[in-house]
């Protein structure tokens, strides 16, 4: 889905030119979930948005969606089949009810009236907006506003969906809805790149990518980077008290598949061996 290669990019501050990505090489497969972290700007923005083609690289190769960015014209198809969720729900409608926004993504796509209607109010209906199609946009809460740029990822039929910290603005049970929605829709064949600095949904994760000073510093499973990539203590991330505990666990002995990163699994480890 995507293949990046020796990827730099610079961009200007003022006088200034800034680093922004610096030699990053990553391949992500289609029908992978990923979650990519790192502190703030690390370049986890500018990264993604390099894969849509909102940003240029300044060097290296770039593949996404079996489409070449160099050129223009891949760019522009590539923003049809790779969507980005925001973190602000605000930011993203254009209409004035979720009907009229979703609709207004499949303009000039060459779809009939009666397909886009058709194609709408499904994608609405998948991100439990049904009820809501002929709602104010200005009515709807945070998360329901990320259902529907969401909605509109899925009318447009997008292959991938990145959400760039796209809950980070959203109470806990919208957050946990919005999650699971896109771990849905990954069942369903999505490919998703979540952005993410939490470490519950870091733990969901089979692979995590770790971004530092525009570098990627990390790519591998959840666990083996917090126990055993001293990455953190380099990065100065602040141990979470299950990772204590968990460190401790390993001191006595305990199996590393045990080793806990949420509470949750904290408690399944001691239920098992209590
Ligand atoms: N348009 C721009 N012009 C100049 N510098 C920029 C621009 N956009 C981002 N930067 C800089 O690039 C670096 C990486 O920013 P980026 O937003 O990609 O990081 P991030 O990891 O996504 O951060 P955050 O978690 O805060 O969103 C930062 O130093 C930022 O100030």
């Amino acid at each position: 889905m995507i293949l990046a290669s020796h990827l730099n990019l610079t961009l200007r501050d003022g006088y200034q030119s800034l680093p922004v990505l610096q030699d990053i090489t990553i391949h992500i497969k289609k029908g992978e979930w990923i979650a990519l972290t790192g502190a703030n700007g690390s370049g986890k923005s500018s990264l993604v948005r390099t894969f849509n083609g909102l940003l240029i690289p300044s060097s290296g190769h770039l593949t996404a969606a079996g489409l070449d960015l160099r050129y223009a014209e891949s760019r522009s198809a590539v923003k049809r089949s790779i969507q980005l969720v925001f973190q602000n729900p605000e930011a993203q409608s254009i209409g004035s009810t979720p009907e009229e926004d979703v609709a207004f993504g499949l303009e000039n796509r060459g779809i009939s009236r009666e397909e886009m209607k058709a194609r709408t109010l499904n994608a609405l209906r998948q991100t439990g907006l049904g009820h809501k199609a002929g709602a104010p946009v200005s009515e709807l809460s945070g998360g329901e506003r990320q259902r529907l740029a969401i909605a509109c990822c899925l009318a447009l039929e997008a292959e991938m969906i990145i959400f760039d910290e796209a809950t980070s603005m959203l109470d806990p049970v919208s957050r946990k809805e919005i999650f699971e929605l896109s771990r849905e829709l990954w069942r369903r064949g999505v490919t998703v790149l979540w952005v993410t600095q939490r470490m519950e949904e870091l733990a969901a994760a089979d692979r995590v990518a770790v971004m530092d000073h525009g570098r990627l510093v990390y790519d591998g499973d959840p666990r083996t980077l917090f126990y055993d990539s001293g990455l953190p203590a380099a990065l100065s991330w602040e141990d979470s008290p299950v990772i204590g505990i968990g460190r401790m666990m390993r001191e006595n002995g305990w199996p590393s598949d045990l080793l806990p990163l949420t509470e949750q699994q904290l408690e399944e480890a001691l239920c098992r061996y209590s």
